[in-house]
């Protein structure tokens, strides 16, 4: 009997040859670790993964997201150590600033950080950074032992980072981190590309050991087009103000056109890709039985009888409001609201003159909207980033799509 074409040796080399010609890039990727693109150019895998993914290497900002997402990082290692031994900064390193609200020796040094990195890369930017360095620069002992305690942070933060001191270098002298943290004097305005840099929003939170964040953003002709909020002391999942669960410190990041995303803050000690990130959206939840309120602790910066009673018009329980409602400091709540865990952030006005300060919102404007979400003032018109360091508006109230309307009715009608 003739034996069937199909079993002949040929035929069975062919379709073997065949198979591994159509997987050449995964049989040398499985014995090099290397990938071969058609052009022959061998590049990393995980850029291959990424130019593989929906989201293209070269999205808009791709440059500035890295630079912001390694200098956020660096200033959250350096926060998170001294959020952990809290005790210590509160007792040598906080001082009181004019306005009576206190900065430590985290927020200057993280400043310095995140000023040096941008400057390094992008030098024809502004930076509008809340912290100034005149107190330091002061012939007393308070500056003395203040600035003496941040170089030897940075100096920690940058070892313990060193990894990529070559994208967002280093700083080795009291000179240069005072310089470093004048970098943020920019007025802001609607020309032009200025960073809004909050190095520690939150500072009551951290010196209580709880919520706090490292926040910056990109603003191009006046409009937020990027966003990294590190956030070192956040548990992954937030259900209540007890329910808390999940890896610790998480890296929220935003980029307009993009998308928003969420990853370990600690996990990683490179920049991760967004295409390699979690993508995150808020909810459309509009059920007065389940929805969440997110509100700040500090009851000197926001009305919490206030929201109370927009809780009640919008039909929450008050048996049950409580557990609607989760209380943290800092741009943590866009955090939250922008990974579907809460609907709404109430921030009303305390006084009729307060005017917020960008560096407290641009990041979590842009985080907000590119997860389906959207922020405005009290009456609900959009915050408006090109009129100088602060916002000319009063309060801050962000929700989800559905919602959001609906939210604002409540508010004017309290108001
Ligand atoms: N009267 C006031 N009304 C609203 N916000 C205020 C305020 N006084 C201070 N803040 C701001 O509230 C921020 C913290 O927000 P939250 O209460 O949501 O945690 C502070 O940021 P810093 O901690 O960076 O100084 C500060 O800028
Ligand atoms: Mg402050
Ligand atoms: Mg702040
Ligand atoms: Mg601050």
């Amino acid at each position: 009997m003739r034996r069937s074409v199909f079993k002949s040796p040929v035929f069975l080399f062919s379709v073997v040859l065949i198979v591994v010609l159509l997987n050449l890039s995964r049989v040398t990727r499985y014995i090099t670790g290397k990938t071969i693109v058609p052009q022959g150019v061998v590049i990393p895998i995980s850029r291959f993964r990424t130019t593989m993914s929906t989201i293209p290497l070269d999205h808009p900002y791709y440059k500035e997201l890295e630079i912001a997402s390694l200098a956020v990082k660096r200033a959250s290692v350096l926060t998170k150590k001294l959020s952990d031994s809290i005790a210590t900064t509160q007792k040598s390193g906080t001082h009181t600033k004019d306005d009576k609200s206190p900065v430590t020796v985290g927020d200057y040094a993280a400043q310095a950080i995140v000023n040096h990195a941008i400057q390094l890369n992008f030098p024809g930017d502004e930076i509008v950074g809340e912290e100034d360095s005149d107190t330091l620069r002061e012939n007393t002992d308070e500056a003395k032992i203040l600035s003496a305690k941040i170089l030897e942070i940075i100096k920690e933060a940058e070892e313990e980072t060193s990894s990529y001191s070559d994208k967002v270098g280093s700083l080795t002298n009291l000179n240069d981190i005072f310089d470093s943290i004048d970098l943020g004097t920019s007025q802001g305005g609607s020309e032009g590309r200025i960073w809004a840099l909050d190095p520690i929003d939150g500072t009551k939170g951290f010196l209580r050991g709880d919520q706090f964040a490292v926040c910056l953003a990109l603003i191009e002709n006046g409009k937020v087009v990027l966003g990294v909020i590190g956030c070192p002391n956040l548990p992954e999942i937030i259900l209540s103000n007890e329910d808390q669960t999940g890896v610790i410190g998480g890296l929220y990041s935003a980029v307009k056109g993009v998308g928003a995303f969420y990853t370990p803050l600690f996990d990683s000690d490179e920049f991760i890709p967004l295409a390699d990130q979690e993508r995150i959206k808020m909810s459309t939840n509009t059920s007065p039985a389940s929805i969440k309120v997110v509100e700040g602790v500090e009851k000197g910066h926001s009305s919490h009888s206030t929201q109370s009673k927009i809780k009640d018009i919008l039909g929450l329980n008050r048996d049950t409001v409580h557990r609607q409602t989760i209380n943290l400091d800092s741009q943590v709540k866009y955090c939250v609201l922008a990974k579907g865990q809460a609907d709404i952030y109430l921030r009303l006005p305390v006084s009729d003159t307060y005017r917020e300060k960008i560096w407290d919102h641009a990041a979590g404007n842009v985080l907000v909207y590119e997860a389906g979400g959207k922020v405005g003032d009290i009456t609900g018109t959009p915050l408006d980033f090109g009129k100088g360091r602060y916002l000319q508006s009063k309060g801050v109230i962000a929700g989800n799509n559905e919602i959001f309307d609906t939210v604002i009715k409540a508010v004017k009608e309290v108001l």
